[in-house]
């Protein structure tokens, strides 16, 4: 059960990401038990956990990072904020966009408090940290509360290949009294990870930062490498 108490608001080393990290996660965006959306009002897109064969160290928990989606089935516009899905024929299998990075936060895991028996990988995109957050509270307008914010939600992009680098761990997973218990420990996630991916150690793997090492610039290139 999830501990009493305050969350850290920031969590991994301020210089950046430390190894393990960054982590390289792939694949195409698969089904999970549809519980995302309907259930929780937050939509994750789930990958196949294959890939975590690479990490046998790397525990099950939550975490931040940046991902990109194929860009011709997926386009995401930052300057105006909107996204567009682009359907699967022949003739769209080239694009000259470039893949645009967006934040994210994921789990990894059995889900404790569903009981799942697979271990699964699931993915909550964020909008640019440029944007404001859907999922902040604001003291100063009494809308904002924890249970009435409506978290990121894109056009569905299911079987679109999804590329992964996760940056830092936030924390384990729970069990919880109640899905509004587990909704709220989201939205919290949600800030801890804007907040740990807005500090300069990180800001290489989201802009196309040159003033980086070069080590972030292959991360950066791998990640839009579909
Ligand atoms: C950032 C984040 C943190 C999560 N933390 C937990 C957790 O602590 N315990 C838990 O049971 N599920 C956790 N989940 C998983 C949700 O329960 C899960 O996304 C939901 O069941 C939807 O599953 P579906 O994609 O199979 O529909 C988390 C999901 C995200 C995106
Ligand atoms: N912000 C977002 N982050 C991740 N996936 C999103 C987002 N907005 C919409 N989606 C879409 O919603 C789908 C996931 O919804 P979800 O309810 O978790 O269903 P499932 O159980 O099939 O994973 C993703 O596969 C994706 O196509
Ligand atoms: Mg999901």
């Amino acid at each position: 059960m999830r501990p009493a108490g305050p969350r850290d608001p920031v969590t991994g080393p301020e210089s950046g990401p430390e190894p393990p990290y960054p982590v390289r996660l792939s694949g195409p965006v698969i089904k999970g038990f549809g519980r995302g959306s309907k259930e929780l009002g937050i939509p994750t897109a789930n990958i196949p956990p294959d890939g975590l064969s690479q990490y046998p160290d790397l525990q099950t928990g939550v975490y931040y990072g940046v991902v990109a989606l194929d860009p011709t089935r997926f386009i995401y516009d930052k300057e105006k904020s909107t996204a567009q899905t682009v359907s699967n024929t022949a003739e769209n299998n080239v694009s000259t966009k470039t893949p645009t990075i967006l934040p994210a936060v994921l789990s990894i895991g059995y889900n404790p408090f569903y009981k799942n028996t697979i271990r699964s990988v699931e993915i909550h995109i964020m909008p640019p940290l440029s944007s404001p957050s859907p999922t902040a509270l604001h003291a100063s307008d009494p809308a904002t509360k924890p249970g009435s914010v409506v978290f990121h939600k894109l056009p569905d992009f299911y079987s679109t290949n999804l590329n992964l680098l996760i940056l830092g761990y936030i924390r384990p997973e729970y069990d919880y009294i109640s899905v509004d218990a587990l909704v709220e420990d989201i939205r919290v996630d949600c800030e801890v990870a804007r907040t740990s991916l807005a500090r300069k150690g990180y800001a290489g793997y989201l802009e196309d930062d040159e003033d980086v090492p070069d080590s972030v610039k292959e991360q950066r290139n791998w990640l839009r490498t579909f």
